[in-house]
């Protein structure tokens, strides 16, 4: 019916499925590159997993091109709905809501490891949030394995997100002889590792330091002596964020994999904090929220009326605030809907050209650019400014266009909804830490 995202390895159309009951919706993904093996393991896991959180396997087969190639695809279960960093920006986020989220993520990696499977690519953007009830779905298991998973045809290039990786998977990375050509293995622990970092994203709009050897503030990372320190605490960067999620996401992130905790036990602690939380877990977690600017469709006759209403926020009315949070969503959604345009731009149609030629991985670098968004020549309201000597706060931090920003260490696919792309890299806004609280609660939530 219509393509619903693409990632590299396949693209995912919302179809109907034809069978002889009643036609029933389902999200269709069809492998990028004939055979790929990753499909027949994805299957295969998706095909173990009887869980709430994870798509429910409908189908699969290959689907042979006018050219005769063979492409493997498979019908799973339709989620309508953001990813879960975009949800956190569309709706206003609780401790308690993340908690239940992050609940719902572990209960859902622990049924991926009772199998014996791994799922090697856990992030914000494999998960997917169903607007009509916010149930949270553990999607994209190309990258996984299991117990008994058939043997991958070629040598698969190392599975995850640098920004996800555990400190272990980096030790094995700089502490092994490159003529080794046994891949690192990962295991559960490295899924709650990515978890963690995630969940970090989530409650403070930052990676936790980096784990990568190459980047030389992130030593402490890998190295385990008694100089290690980890992430700093979630509430460091956001008072808002209650000491329990705080300790639970830190947990996470332990250096020693034994110390993050199984999925099942964090599944249990996250599901007790969010029952036992007080009222605090109400409040709202952020006081501050990324303009999603660069992707509004606004008018320009529109936009003194927006800058008036900005204002209006600004004086701290709770019920235009209230209004506004509803407008940002309908402006996000145009932003989607004139995004998915985009997307199909190059396909032309789901029944002909984008069906009968799938885009070959290597073309995919091209697509990547043409969604990825540039950097805009000024910085956000709010963003932090580099000094009068041109330098940002941080030695992480560059100064470009007039703003402060983090050079994020991700593939250029992964530059997602909240990053931009200069030079070819990725860089994410940064804006100051909100405030501890002060005697006026409500232009604090007012005014962002
Ligand atoms: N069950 C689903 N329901 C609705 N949309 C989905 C579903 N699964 C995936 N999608 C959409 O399709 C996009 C691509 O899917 P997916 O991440 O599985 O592809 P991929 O090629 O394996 O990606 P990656 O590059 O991360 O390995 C997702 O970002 C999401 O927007």
């Amino acid at each position: 019916m219509e393509q619903l995202g693409r990632g590299a390895h396949g693209t995912v159309y919302r179809a109907v499925s034809m069978g002889s009951g009643e036609p029933c919706p389902c999200a269709l993904k069809l492998s990028a590159t004939p055979q790929d093996p990753r499909f027949q393991r994805e299957v295969e896991l998706l095909g173990l997993l009887h869980h709430p959180s994870v798509p429910r396997l409908l189908g699969h087969g290959t689907w042979v091109s006018p050219e005769g190639r063979p492409h493997p695809y498979l019908a799973m279960e339709l989620v309508d709905g953001p990813s879960l960093y975009s949800w956190a920006r569309l709706v206003p986020s609780t401790p308690r809501r993340v908690l239940r989220v992050l609940a719902a993520l572990a209960r859902a990696l622990e049924a991926v490891h009772a199998v014996g499977g791994v799922h090697r690519d856990v992030k914000g953007t494999n998960v997917l949030v169903r607007s009509a009830d916010e149930h949270v779905f553990l999607t994209d298991f190309g990258s996984s394995t299991h117990r008994g998973a058939s043997r991958l045809t070629w040598r698969e290039p190392p599975p995850g997100t640098s920004a996800y990786r555990s400190p272990e998977a980096w030790r094995f990375v700089t502490e092994t002889s490159p003529s080794r050509d046994d891949p690192y293995t990962a295991g559960p622990a490295d899924d709650v590792f990515a978890l963690g970092v995630s969940a970090y994203r989530l409650v403070t709009e930052q990676y936790p330091a980096s784990c990568d050897p190459r980047d030389a503030a992130s030593r402490c990372w890998y190295d385990t002596s008694d100089k290690a320190t980890g992430a700093r605490p979630p509430h460091a960067l956001n008072p808002r964020c209650p000491d329990e999620l705080s300790r639970l996401i830190t947990r996470m992130l332990s250096l020693q994999p034994a110390a993050r905790g199984s999925a099942r036990e964090l599944g249990e602690a996250l599901e007790q904090a969010a029952r036992e939380l007080g009222p605090k877990a109400d409040a709202q977690l952020h006081l501050w929220k990324l303009p999603p600017v660069r992707r509004r469709v606004v008018p320009l006759t529109w936009r003194p009326w927006l800058a008036a209403v900005g204002l209006c926020c600004a004086l701290g009315s709770g019920a235009i605030w209230r209004w506004r949070t509803v407008s940002d969503s309908k402006s996000l959604e145009a932003w989607t809907e004139a995004n998915q345009h985009m997307g199909d731009a190059d396909t032309v149609a789901v029944g002909d050209s984008a069906m009968t030629s799938p885009v070959s991985a290597l073309d995919l670098p091209s697509i990547w650019m043409t969604l990825a968004t540039d950097m805009p020549t000024t910085p956000f309201p709010g963003q932090l400014r580099p000094d009068s000597s041109g330098r940002c706060p941080r030695r992480s931090q560059v100064a470009l266009r007039g703003g402060c920003w983090l050079k994020l260490d991700v593939p250029l696919k992964d530059c997602d909804d909240d990053s931009y792309v200069y030079k070819g890299a990725c860089y994410s806004p940064v804006f100051p830490p909100p405030r501890p609280a002060t005697s006026n609660p409500a232009t604090r939530d007012g005014g962002f």
